[in-house]
């Protein structure tokens, strides 16, 4: 009989008081506040230079805070259970099935457990005729799906997505938007920038808008897009230029 796994415990939600990022003393992240709740789609927004990047990678730890905290639900600093997908994903130099394969063998899982992983996450992102070709020699649009399916494969709990689409044509944006949907059907929590209003409002449950590196509105996407308090947010919805 094979024991029932217990489901890990939650990271979320994740906690973020009075954090600060500063390079050489200039700040570019100030006095952020907030909690990323389980299972919610949140879209982060703000115009070119607001910050977007830099509060992803502090949010899932590839920076760290130079003053306040982040604070995993686990008590942990930096929790495990979350991955980053980049503008262009970062691939190896290996066929798209060793793409997955590669990360869950260095987690540690059984090789015939890898297979069968790897199998099931082709199949269900419609990535098993690709299976056998170089990961660097796939398109735009596929390698971002590639990226995605292989978070999925990893049973991440937080995914963090900057800016996935927007090198992408829109056939190709549909199928990787498609993707996070059903990320988020399956419970995971979604943390993404866009510049795209039109993607925002698809998918966005909760907005985060940020300027000049403060977090100066977070709250529901409907209220958001009903009309955000901020005259910042509501100038940059309104396609104006703002800095
Ligand atoms: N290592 C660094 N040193 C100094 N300044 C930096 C550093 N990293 C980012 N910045 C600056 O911090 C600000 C925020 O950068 P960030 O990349 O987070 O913006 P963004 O909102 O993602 O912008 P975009 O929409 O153009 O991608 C920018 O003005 C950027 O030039």
């Amino acid at each position: 009989m094979i024991a029932a796994r217990t489901p890990p415990a939650s990271i979320l939600p994740l906690k973020l008081d009075q954090v600060g990022y500063a390079v050489a003393g200039k700040p570019l992240l100030a006095d952020l506040s907030l909690h990323i709740e389980a299972g919610r789609r949140l879209i982060v927004m703000g115009a070119n230079g607001a910050g977007k990047s830099l509060f992803l990678r502090l949010c899932h730890g590839l920076l760290d805070p130079t003053s306040g905290r982040r604070l995993w639900a686990d008590g942990s600093l930096r929790a495990g259970a979350q991955a980053m997908v980049f503008q262009r994903p970062v691939l190896l130099r290996r066929s798209v099935a060793a793409n997955m394969d590669y990360p869950l063998a260095l987690k540690g899982m059984a090789s015939s457990e890898r297979r069968e992983k790897v199998a099931h996450t082709l199949d269900r992102f419609g990535l098993r005729a690709l299976a056998d070709r170089p990961a660097r020699l796939l398109s735009g649009g596929e390698q971002q799906r590639l990226a995605l399916a292989r978070a999925w494969a990893m049973d991440t709990q937080v995914l963090f997505l900057d800016e996935p689409t927007s090198a992408l044509d829109p056939s190709a944006t549909r199928i990787i938007e498609d993707m996070i949907a059903q990320f988020s059907e399956d419970g995971i929590t979604i943390v993404m920038s866009t510049h795209d209003l039109g993607q925002a409002r698809r998918l966005a449950q909760d907005v985060a808008f940020l300027h000049r590196g403060r977090l100066i509105e977070h709250r529901s996407a409907l209220e958001f897009f009903a009309g955000p308090a901020a005259p910042e947010a509501r100038a940059f919805l309104a396609g104006d230029l703002i800095w």
